[in-house]
């Protein structure tokens, strides 16, 4: 499991080091774990680092340190660097020792063009963000925001840019702790934080920012501190996944209860279904009109379906919602559902019937529209952008006042339980949003919950506490369905209804512990 911790209390565990004279020696840790990370990405690239040219972005603070240190063993390794200190006090001994190996700088002064500046750095082999760490609370400030304005519009998206960028800590210009971009940000192809992730690495545009993410160990002492968010890796899913034993029979590998689909969307019943039998269970029993169940046999004949209530249907778990609109039996199965006391999913159609105060086994899967809806109709006011902007804090926020598990879908997926443990999954490919993405996300939560719903030894395995395993089973969903879709984007775009091969491949490869598919 990856646990990340607020700048704030990262900062407190480096204290007694820095206290103990140690603080020189945490900085050159921190350098030299980024001089490899961007060493590495070169050679990936194919380039040569002898000549190659890099370009050192430097503030005021130990950020800027960590990088022109690391800037000063490119050098030796006959990298071509220059350093733009973006205010004129910077941390003089990292400055001198980048010099003595012949580097270069340039100042630039609040007020100046930068663009020539951002030119420079655009099209140089490798740009390493040392602006700010988690000295800052994140929106850039001074020359420093002049350079990454400049440096976006030259590099962003419609830009042109050769550079690989690597922050250091973190991409300059995110909220540390939320993900939280409002102003420019030095967006990185790879980011290398030190001591332990920081959540806003994690969370919203600050994911998206961070690229691929490297932890240095600096040897702090982070065990008496909660982290504030957590991302399941693939051996936590690995390990919540169960193998069927030699005693088990389909009812003891869990059975999933399905009310989803309805006249008007058929299609959602059979993708939530499919997605389900995929990822390993004992029975899916499908609820709904006699037109959906015919579609759902079309594709899975070992589906056991009827159009009774659920009372009658006897299963571990539930998912309800997914295409189940205008459909006034399928409204009173999610009712039913959402109050039975089992582990229940819950989607789409099935949120407005979400009562006041539930459980944690009620496992909500909102997007930011429907979660602004359910925030809206307990009184809080938050529109689809504010909720995408700070994601966690509005999941956090929704799982406190309904006392369900809520799980935000989005570019990073977003996990609050009700305890206020949180989890963010970078999982999922971009090739995943298209229409019934989320019908196959959850039929994999609801198949992950009905193999769970009986086993005691489940949040132990995964090293969560009783009351997050709901949270962890939904995170879990989330990088199944993540790692399905990079796989599945390898042929090409992602169609959704061809996922079920691939999530049961994804399986597979996780309980032999194989390495997954590269991400594309
Ligand atoms: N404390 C430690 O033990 C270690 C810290 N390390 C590094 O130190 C960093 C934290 O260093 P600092 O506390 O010096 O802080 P930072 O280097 O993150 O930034 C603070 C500096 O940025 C300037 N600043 C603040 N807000 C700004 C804004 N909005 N726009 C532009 N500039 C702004 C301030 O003048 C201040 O000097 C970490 O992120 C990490 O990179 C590492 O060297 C490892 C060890
Ligand atoms: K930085």
């Amino acid at each position: 499991m990856l646990e990340a911790f607020s700048g704030g209390d990262v900062r407190a565990a480096e204290a007694p080091l820095i206290d103990a004279g140690r603080g020189d020696a945490l900085m050159q840790r921190a350098a030299h774990g980024l001089f490899g990370v961007a060493l590495g990405l070169l050679r990936e690239a194919g380039r040569s680092t002898y000549g190659a040219t890099a370009v050192v972005l430097a503030g005021s603070g130990n950020n800027g340190a960590d990088a022109l240190y690391a800037g000063e063993r490119l050098l030796r390794r006959g990298v071509g660097a220059t350093a733009v200190l973006l205010s004129d006090r910077v941390h003089a001994a990292s400055l001198d020792a980048f010099l003595r190996a012949g580097g270069t700088s340039v100042t630039l002064e609040d007020g100046a063009d930068a663009g020539a500046l951002a030119r420079h750095a655009a099209t140089a082999d490798l740009v390493l963000d040392g602006i700010i760490g988690t000295g800052s609370g994140g929106n850039l400030g001074g020359s420093a925001r002049a350079f990454a304005e400049a440096f976006t519009s030259v590099a962003g998206p419609r830009g042109r840019r050769t550079a690989l960028v690597v922050a250091c800590d973190l991409p300059s210009g995110i909220g540390v702790d939320t993900g939280r971009v409002d102003g420019p940000v030095i967006a990185a192809d790879a980011t290398v934080t030190f001591g332990a992730a920081k959540p806003g690495l994690l969370l919203g545009d600050g994911a998206l920012a961070a690229g691929e993410l490297n932890v240095v160990d600096l040897g702090l002492d982070l065990s008496a501190l909660t982290p504030a968010v957590r991302s399941l890796l693939d051996a936590d899913v690995a390990a919540l996944l169960r193998r069927p034993t030699a005693q088990d029979h389909k009812y003891s590998r869990g059975v999933l209860g399905v009310a989803a689909g309805s006249a008007r969307y058929p299609g959602a019943a059979a993708l939530a279904v499919g997605a389900a039998l995929a990822t390993g269970l004992g029975m899916v029993r499908y609820l709904g009109p006699d037109a959906v169940a015919a579609l759902v046999h079309q594709r899975n004949p070992e589906v056991v379906a009827s159009g009774g209530s659920i009372g009658e249907a006897r299963s571990q778990a539930w998912l309800v919602g997914p295409g189940a609109v205008d459909d006034e039996d399928q409204r009173v199965r999610a009712v039913e559902a959402i109050t039975a006391g089992l582990p229940v999913v819950v989607d789409a159609g099935a949120l407005s019937e979400v009562p006041e105060r539930v459980g944690p086994q009620v496992i909500l899967t909102p997007h930011a529209g429907e979660l602004s809806q359910l925030l809206a109709g307990r009184g809080v006011d938050a529109d689809r952008a504010a909720i995408e902007a700070e994601p966690a804090h509005y999941a956090l926020r929704a799982a406190e006042m309904t006392g369900a598990t809520v799980l935000l879908k989005g570019f990073t997926t977003v996990v609050a339980a009700p305890s206020g443990t949180l989890f963010a999954q970078t999982d999922a490919s971009p090739w995943l949003s298209t229409a019934g993405s989320g019908d196959t996300l959850s039929g994999i939560i609801g198949a992950l919950a009905a193999t769970l719903a009986e086993d005691d030894g489940a949040a132990g395995r995964v090293g969560v506490a009783q009351e997050d395993l709901w949270a962890a089973t939904a995170a879990a969903g989330a990088l199944l369905h993540g790692r399905a879709g990079q796989r599945a984007a390898l042929r090409g775009p992602v169609v959704v209804s061809t996922l079920p091969s691939d999530i049961g491949a994804v399986v597979a490869d996780l309980l032999e512990g194989r390495r997954l598919a590269a991400v594309p």
